[in-house]
């Protein structure tokens, strides 16, 4: 296929509820689409990808506006010299340029796309997906008060969700994690998410979590601690998951190898894109190393592409991929729909899903163009 032109389309949806973790409160989704058009043998086709960056460089040190800014001078560039550009070769393409996963991902995933129409298959059929449904989990904001923390996790219990997994920063840790026990029993799968907020010197703090039952903690320590996390792992019985450390197939096998993740979270973005997150779910389940698939609160785009990889075999604990509702009021594609606790593996051509022309009109804050 032949890259002809690129427009990125800047969104802006508003949430639900404000979603608090240890590291920023957010009210709406900001993210960009990538939707670029290809020659191609059958003639012009269009993909469609999602950036997972952020509005401000606090989970990783990507940020919307650094996206669009190495696509448009340094990313897009080097794709429009390629001829006969393939999904599998995008990555080995970039290499070149430093960092930016997330911005190479949704330029990634706009060729897997393409690809995927031009040889009329699913993703999930072009990955070797083995399940029509994926178990659906909930991530839960940190909340004004503890009493808040049972009420909301009280009303997705009800929803059905197949796994809570609940914000935690210094302070707000073991109270709510023990009141929703308290409240709720053992029975469900209940997990915590730190995002980096705590440090070695908080491992016997960290220890009472070990009386909850919890499926994992997830990247207690800093993005760059993977060793630590591997001596924290030493002192908890509660097993240990990497998010923000795992930024490539490489940092897995340093984090397997330390005994710093008995279980990882994968993300496309985070890593660079779909081909090497499934190179780690390869390498994990090659270790005995659980997978699950994270969630950056992505529109039903990335929900639908997320969902297709989560359908591989190694992806054995409920993920982070909720019901679009779970977040938005209105989607931007066809509503992701969580029901008996599971959401459907889109089963159509591409992602399976299609970018509502009305839907993009309304959220969209801006547009650039990139042309060869
Ligand atoms: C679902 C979940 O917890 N995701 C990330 C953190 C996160 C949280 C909030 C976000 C808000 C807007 C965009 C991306 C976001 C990512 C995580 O697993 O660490
Ligand atoms: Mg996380």
């Amino acid at each position: 296929m032949k890259l002809k032109s690129i427009t990125l389309h800047q969104v802006s949806i508003p949430l639900v509820t404000p979603f608090e973790t240890s590291f920023m409160r957010e009210t709406e989704k900001d993210c960009y689409l990538v939707e670029a058009t290809f020659d191609t043998p059958k003639g012009e086709i269009t993909g469609w990808g999602e950036s997972v960056a952020m509005i401000s460089p606090l989970y990783s040190s990507e940020y919307v506006a650094s996206g669009i800014d190495v696509t448009k001078r340094w990313l897009a560039p080097i794709l429009f010299d390629v001829d006969g550009l393939t999904a599998e070769t995008v990555s080995w393409h970039l290499r070149h340029v430093i960092g930016h996963p997330m911005a190479k991902s949704a330029l990634e995933m706009a060729v897997i796309e393409a690809q995927l129409k031009l040889n009329d298959q699913s993703f999930k059929s072009y990955l070797g997906g083995v399940v029509d449904s994926v178990p659906s989990g909930v991530s839960v904001g940190i909340q004004d008060s503890v009493e808040d923390t049972v009420k909301v996790i009280g009303g997705y219990l009800e929803e059905g969700y197949a796994r809570i997994k609940l914000k935690i920063k210094p302070g707000k840790d073991i109270a709510p994690v023990a009141a929703v026990r308290k409240a709720f029993g053992d029975d469900f799968g209940f997990q915590v998410d730190a995002n980096a907020a705590y440090t070695l010197v908080d491992a016997s703090h960290l220890r009472r979590l070990d009386d909850y039952g919890l499926l994992l903690i997830e990247q207690p320590l800093g993005e760059a601690d993977i060793r630590q996390h591997g001596e924290l792992a030493k002192l908890m019985e509660t097993p240990m998951c990497l998010d923000e450390s795992i930024d490539s197939a490489e940092a897995a096998a340093d984090a397997i190898s330390m005994g710093a993740a008995a279980v990882i979270n994968i993300k496309p973005g985070r890593v660079g894109g779909f081909i090497e997150a499934k190179k780690i779910h390869d390498l994990c389940a090659a270790h005995g190393v659980a997978v699950w698939h994270g969630g950056m609160v992505e529109t039903g785009l990335g929900r639908a592409a997320n969902a297709a990889l989560a359908s591989l075999p190694g992806f054995t604990l409920p993920g982070d991929i909720s019901g679009s509702n779970r977040f938005f009021h209105e989607d931007i594609t066809e509503e992701i729909v969580m029901y008996d606790g599971k959401v459907d593996v889109p089963t159509g051509v591409g992602f399976g899903v299609s970018i509502n022309p009305a839907r993009l009109e309304k959220f969209r804050t801006d547009s650039v163009g990139i042309l060869p």
